[in-house]
């Protein structure tokens, strides 16, 4: 294996990070607990969508030839030969110069070709006075008007929102086939590191990264074993890593991955052969392991620094989760949008820059300006909670001025 390769391109590292994975295998699940989970088999309608026609107004089903001629000063008056709730069996048939009093919903009754809303009548139970004439079809929701027969009402790859799941629900399915949802487990290194809230002696820090892994990936549909922090101890961390392990899909681990004498993830995983630690083109999250356990699950291995663990996760560790799920192509990535930058900041020659912003609606559109007071800094973890978006930097660039346009990746709605 070479041991001092020349940086790789964030897209490169991430071609190599999503071979690692492939869509989970399909499993069916009610609808109840289909949220978020991807479609691994196209929806099809069996029926059309509405399935009958059906009034879309409180009213009266006519022949709207029977009130074309209705006004107030001239009303038209018609016996109510039927009275149709939602729900109505509706197969009888009204003859010509009668009603059907129908609410929103009902089948509309064989021989009515229009309604007329309540609010044009008397609202009469044994006769009705209509005074506004209806057109042929008014207020009708056709049968199949939404769906036809045998449609494709949701394609396989779809992510599960609220709406498609009802769209699945009204072509009458209560249960669908999805990709499993991805468990990732997640750890942090460090024997810096502690529970937050525990009594902390100098040089402790509380462990934030496996709390920030953690809701990132759950935000990105996985579930979440996270274990907490592992001291740099090999044994430790064999031990975290070896059979008693719980059985997951993805294992991502921070900290411990670059030069140091005690970067233990680097010392323990970099003997397994399907493991590679490589400096990556990018600021921050240079240095990236990758690979697999001996098993075969995949592993990433994410610098550190805070803010490195966090640009490291959108860059390449919520892509493989949102892979996992089933999805591919654009829909691995979050949508980018163009900002103009109101305070400048520095970037270094030959990395992309992946640097938290905040975002906000200026007169002429999006501006953006970095988030931490005191530039790019990968341990300014507090200054990510001020973040909309990471602006993306080109390698080439060095310095973004006021006045630029930068790509954003949005994080926050
Ligand atoms: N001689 C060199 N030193 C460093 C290099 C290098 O190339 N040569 N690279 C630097 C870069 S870039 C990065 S990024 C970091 C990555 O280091 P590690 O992945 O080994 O991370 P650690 O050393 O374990 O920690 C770095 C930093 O982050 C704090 N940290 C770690 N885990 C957590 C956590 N769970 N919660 C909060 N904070 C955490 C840790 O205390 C350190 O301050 O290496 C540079 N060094
Ligand atoms: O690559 Mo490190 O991630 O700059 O801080």
């Amino acid at each position: 294996m070479p041991t001092h390769e020349g940086p790789r391109t964030v897209a490169d590292h991430l071609a190599e990070v999503l071979a690692l994975v492939a869509a989970l295998p399909p499993v069916s699940v009610p609808l109840d607990d289909a949220l978020g989970l991807v479609l691994a088999q196209d929806v099809t309608a069996p029926e059309a969508l509405p399935r009958f026609a059906n009034s879309a107004m409180d009213g009266y089903a006519v022949r709207a030839h029977d009130v074309a001629g209705a006004s107030v000063e001239h009303p038209v008056t018609l016996p109510v030969v039927l009275d149709l709730p939602a729900g109505a069996d509706a197969q009888t048939a009204i003859a010509p110069g009668t009603a059907a009093r129908i609410m929103t919903g009902a089948p509309v009754p064989p021989g009515a070709d229009a309604i007329v809303p309540v609010e044009a009548t008397d609202a009469g139970v044994q006769t009705v006075v209509i005074t506004a004439p209806a057109t042929l079809g008014a207020h009708v929701r056709r049968a199949g008007e939404d769906v036809a027969a045998g449609a494709v009402v949701l394609a396989a790859g779809e992510e599960l929102t609220p709406y498609r799941i009802a769209a699945i629900a009204s072509v009458g399915r209560a249960e669908v086939l999805a990709h499993r949802r991805p468990r990732v487990l997640l750890m942090s290194t460090g024997s810096e590191l502690v529970v937050p809230g525990e009594a902390m002696r100098h040089g402790q820090i509380p462990d934030s990264n496996s709390y920030l892994l953690a809701a990132a990936a759950r935000a990105a549909g996985a579930s979440v074993v996270r274990l907490g922090a592992v001291p740099d101890d090999a044994d430790a961390l064999r031990a975290a890593l070896g059979a008693d392990r719980p059985e997951v899909d993805l294992v991502i681990t921070s900290g411990g991955v670059s030069q140091g004498a005690y970067d233990v993830v680097k010392e323990v995983l970099i003997g397994l052969p399907q493991m590679r630690f490589v400096p990556v083109a990018m600021q921050p999250g240079k240095p990236q392991g990758l690979g697999r356990l001996e098993d075969g699950t995949p592993v990433l291995a994410l610098p550190g620094n805070p803010v490195s663990a966090f640009v490291s996760f959108e860059a390449f560790g919520r892509p493989a989760l949102l892979a996992l799920r089933g999805l591919t192509g654009a829909a691995l990535h979050r949508p980018r949008v163009r900002a103009r930058v109101t305070e400048g900041w520095s970037s270094p020659r030959g990395r992309e820059q992946h640097i938290p912003v905040v975002l906000t609606e200026g007169e002429h559109g999006l501006e953006a300006r970095p988030a931490a007071n005191r530039g790019s800094g990968s341990h300014l973890v507090a200054s990510l909670a001020l973040a909309d978006g990471l602006a993306i930097v080109p390698r080439d660039v060095t310095a973004v001025g006021v006045g630029d346009e930068v790509a954003v990746v949005r994080i926050a709605p």
